[in-house]
């Protein structure tokens, strides 16, 4: 790897050199110091035009544009949306400064009209404010559902899903399948089951996750809409691009379906819930969470609202990236014939030709990884990662980020950057082989984040990474994939709080 160039030069400035404060949000303003604090600038930017700001210069790949801009004002700069500053990091030397040294003052996010309205007020663990409740939550969820034991007791699930999706593709050999559609809808039916799939019969938890596949795009196009409410407090109140009203009625929708599935389980007898869990090893996300609630010494409330919030965010954050993240690994592969042959070659010898994929295979299949960390470089589904908000000012890099800041890491730029990655536009799974550990998803090296870092690192980690790999190292062992006749295998994005290809991949399987 490259070093990276210096970063930009740290400025000192004497308390008499502000006897004028020029209203904050023009090119090079300070930020009034405190008695006795030494000031620094905020960070450089485009000038924006009054009141409006850089909001009618922004265009719709803007993970392209805020790295356009990094060529002209460096790895900091701010622009003033509306009323709004925002604040982009593509370094990692500065990232370090944010997710590790300065953790604490930007584990808040920066929640838009969108979000607020989605998790009834950041009552779920993505867009929860630091505090008692987010850190019970998170620490609940993360040891019920993510730890090793857990994940352990919760395989035959992924097993039988991902099996169901391969007999799904192989009914459907010889024509073309939707690739990320079928990822999407696996996802759901593993997640679903570790929730509340205890007592929801198979029949009915197929019926929801169609039902709640279309809802999420919905959700997922309105948490990316620019909408004028974020950017123009004052006028938030008219909604005048009806972002919240339309997610207000998408999140009562889904609640609806929520209330059948908690209303049934909470009228189940003792019994019938002994019943329900005899035969599983664990018990469902659910009950967890229920009986969570009736404990009055967590320190926390619990409330049905709370519950619903959590496991709408869980689908959501769990579904649509992961299913993006497999529709780039298949494209880039298909696109590099030699690479899903080695691929290919590794499943046989690893799995053999006449058995399935099983989690235990994962760990040896070191190409497979290679590949699916180079797709992840090149293509991290959530290119800003969730915008963070520091809660009292801050000094990064030499310049000062105000309180309330939206601060974005771009993540995007910093893994194709040529001053910290070789050839960083061609996809070279080969850089991710040895040295397994440099290169994990914790968010340890600040070169490579998909899944963030620091106190808000994604909490459901260690099962996209078991999902991932399992669904597409049994794709690519059961079958072979071409594109329909005179074809090409499209790699262009579109921005998004999830970013996806512009195109979905349709491929058509045969058998291997
Ligand atoms: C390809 C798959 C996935 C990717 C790329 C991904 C990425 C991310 C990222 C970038 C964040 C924000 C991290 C930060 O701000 O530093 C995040 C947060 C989160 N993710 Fe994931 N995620 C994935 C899958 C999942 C799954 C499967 C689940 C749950 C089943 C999940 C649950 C969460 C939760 C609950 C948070 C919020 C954590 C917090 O704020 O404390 N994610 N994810």
């Amino acid at each position: 790897m490259k070093k990276r160039r210096k970063m930009s030069v740290v400025r000192h400035f004497s308390r008499s050199q502000f006897s004028y404060w020029p209203f904050s949000g023009t090119d090079g303003c300070f930020v009034k110091p405190s008695k006795g604090i030494v000031a620094y600038p905020v960070p450089p930017g485009p000038r924006g035009l009054p009141i409006v700001g850089y909001l009618p210069f922004l265009r719709t790949n803007l993970h392209e544009q805020f790295t356009e801009l990094v060529h002209q004002y460096g790895p900091i700069y701010q622009l003033w949306l509306g009323q709004k500053r925002c604040v982009v990091l593509s370094s990692p030397s500065l990232t370090k400064e944010v997710v590790r040294d300065q953790d604490m003052v930007f584990s808040n996010r920066d929640m838009h009209i969108a979000a607020l309205v989605f998790t009834n007020g950041g009552l779920d663990i993505a867009w929860a404010p630091q505090g008692s409740y987010w850190r019970t939550m998170r620490k609940v969820f993360v040891r019920d559902m993510m730890s090793n034991s857990s994940l352990e007791a919760s395989y035959n699930i992924r097993k039988d899903e991902v099996l169901k999706a391969i007999r799904e593709v192989h009914s459907k050999i010889g024509t073309p399948v939707d690739i990320a559609e079928i990822n999407f809808l696996t996802e759901m039916n593993v997640i679903m089951n570790m929730l509340w799939g205890s007592t929801v019969d198979s029949q009915k938890a197929q019926g929801v996750g169609i039902e709640l596949q279309a809802v999420i795009s919905k959700i997922i196009e309105l948490l990316t809409t620019l909408n004028m409410s974020d950017f123009f407090p004052v006028i938030a109140r008219f909604d005048i691009q009806g972002v919240a009203r339309e997610m207000e009625r998408l999140r009562v929708w889904v609640e609806r379906i929520l209330d059948s599935i908690i209303d049934a389980r909470t009228k189940m007898s003792t019994s019938e819930r002994a019943e329900a869990f005899k035969n599983k090893q664990k018990k469902d996300f659910l009950q967890i969470l229920l009986e969570l609630k009736e404990q009055e010494d967590t320190g926390i409330t619990i409330t049905m609202e709370h519950i619903k919030a959590f496991f709408m965010d869980i689908v959501t954050a769990g579904t649509d990236t992961s299913a993006t993240i497999v529709e780039w690994v298949m494209a880039e592969i298909m696109h590099k014939p030699e690479v899903m042959k080695k691929v290919q070659e590794e499943l046989s010898d690893v799995i053999g030709t006449n058995n399935t994929v099983e989690e235990p295979h994962l760990p040896k299949l070191h190409y497979l990884d290679a590949v699916v960390k180079e797709t992840f470089r090149l293509h991290p589904p959530l290119p800003f990662l969730l915008p963070k908000r520091p809660d009292k000012s801050c000094i990064v890099g030499g310049y000062t980020i105000p309180k309330d800041t939206r601060v974005l890491l771009n993540v995007w730029a910093m893994q194709r950057d040529p001053e910290v990655w070789d050839s960083p536009l061609e996809f070279k799974p080969e850089r991710f082989l040895g040295e397994a550990s440099k290169w994990d998803y914790n968010g340890n090296n600040f070169q490579y984040l998909p899944f963030g870092s620091g106190r808000r690192v994604c909490a459901g980690l260690p099962l996209a990474e078991k999902m991932i790999m399992h669904f597409l190292a049994s794709l690519l062992h059961s079958f072979n994939w071409s594109l329909p006749e005179g074809e090409e295998v499209d790699l262009s994005e579109t921005f998004g709080i999830v970013m996806k290809k512009k195109t979905p991949l349709v491929a058509i399987p045969t058998q291997r």
